[in-house]
């Protein structure tokens, strides 16, 4: 049983369609990441699953009840869902067990002390129970607010860009255990960021939005391997185009000779454009046999540690490429560039 279904929902600001027939599947228990450009409508969905809008079209069905339609409407108060919106920070006023609490009414004093317990124990919070929220790191704030959203049993959460306000540093540690805590309680999740990193490392699936529709849902390595459409391509990461036929179902030809692919596709159109991300693309010092179309130019380098990084314009399209371990070229340097077979994207025109 899914725990959450979108059906062909559609929400207006003031006339201007935000959302327009979106549809959404989130499993039992997986943790879906709603990703996409700044704008694309992303909270606005969270808003209408929580109940914090209505829809103007569409069905929202959580545990396969339907609980929104064009004639019925269920309060927010009564979906049994769980929020970690960014502006629904902790109350300052109330100690950490305190704000772990605030859901819990229908319990007993006891039944509330045991189940703040639980969560202290799950967030690894023992011992703060009695601070208040300012004398709290951020990453424990954030670990309150996941204890907070969680301690009634929710069947589904939201949370919309949970980390954002994070240091880079402490971040990803802190996503990982926010992970750990919802998979431990077994609870699926819908969540928003716009950034693709949070994305990889927090979610099971990801489903990509674009002008108020999922265009593609997937697992990362799917989506970053075989993306539908360009949208989704370069969404997940930097690349160029290059003009390319479809020779066969693992060949294809560029100016840059001939690419092969690693997957065979089968394709209904045979001309289109490759899209080639940097780490599919080997600079090499110039070869004896290298043509005008293989030879690049370094336009300057950047030292990232452990390698450097080069930038090269190819086919009109600047791109940064990572040079092989222990290669080194200067700036000026004409240089071979060869793209190594990999899983292609293929965009047939
Ligand atoms: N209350 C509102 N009144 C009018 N327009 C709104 C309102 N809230 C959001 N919008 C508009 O709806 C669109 C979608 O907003 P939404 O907040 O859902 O986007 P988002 O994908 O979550 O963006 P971000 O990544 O920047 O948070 C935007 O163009 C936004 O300007």
């Amino acid at each position: 049983m899914s725990s959450l279904v979108l059906e062909n929902l559609s929400y207006q600001y003031n006339g201007t369609a935000v959302i327009e027939g979106l549809d959404l599947t989130v499993a039992k228990d997986e943790i879906v990441c709603l990703l996409g450009a700044s704008g694309c409508g992303k909270t606005t969905t969270l808003k209408a699953i929580a109940g914090l809008i209505t829809a103007q079209q569409g069905k929202v069905f959580i545990d396969a009840k339907l609980i929104s339609d064009e004639q019925r409407f269920l309060a927010p108060e009564h979906r049994n869902i769980g929020m970690m919106f960014q502006d629904y920070a902790l109350f300052p006023h109330l100690t950490v067990a305190d704000n772990i609490a605030f859901g819990l009414t229908k319990m007993s004093k006891a039944q509330k002390q045991q189940r703040v317990n639980e969560m202290l124990e799950l967030v690894h919070l023992v011992g703060c129970a009695e601070r208040f929220p300012h004398q709290l790191s951020g990453g424990q704030q954030q670990r309150v607010a996941i204890a907070r959203a969680l301690a009634y049993n929710p069947s589904l959460l939201l949370l919309d860009e949970p980390f954002s306000n994070i240091d880079t540093q402490v971040r990803f540690e802190l996503i990982a255990d926010i992970r750990r805590i919802i998979k431990n309680q077994q609870v699926s999740a819908v969540f928003v960021t716009h950034s693709k990193e949070e994305a990889f490392a927090f979610a099971d699936t990801l489903a990509i939005m674009d002008c108020g529709k999922i265009v593609q849902q997937g697992t990362p390595e799917q989506l970053f391997n075989t993306p539908n459409s360009k949208v989704v391509a370069e969404f997940l990461g930097q690349g160029i185009y290059l003009d390319a036929e479809a020779l066969t179902a693992t060949e294809y030809t560029t100016a840059f000779g001939r690419v092969e692919s690693l997957l065979a596709q089968s394709h209904a159109k045979h001309v289109g454009q490759l899209y080639v991300r940097p780490h599919h693309l080997e600079l090499m010092p110039l070869q004896p046999q290298s043509s005008p179309a293989n030879t690049v130019t370094i336009l300057n380098r950047r030292f990232v540690g452990s390698h450097f990084v080069y930038k090269v314009i190819i086919a009109g399209q600047e791109i940064d490429v990572a040079a092989q371990l222990g290669q080194s070229f200067l700036v000026n340097d004409d240089v071979t560039i060869r793209i190594t077979p990999h899983t292609v994207n293929f965009f047939a025109e």
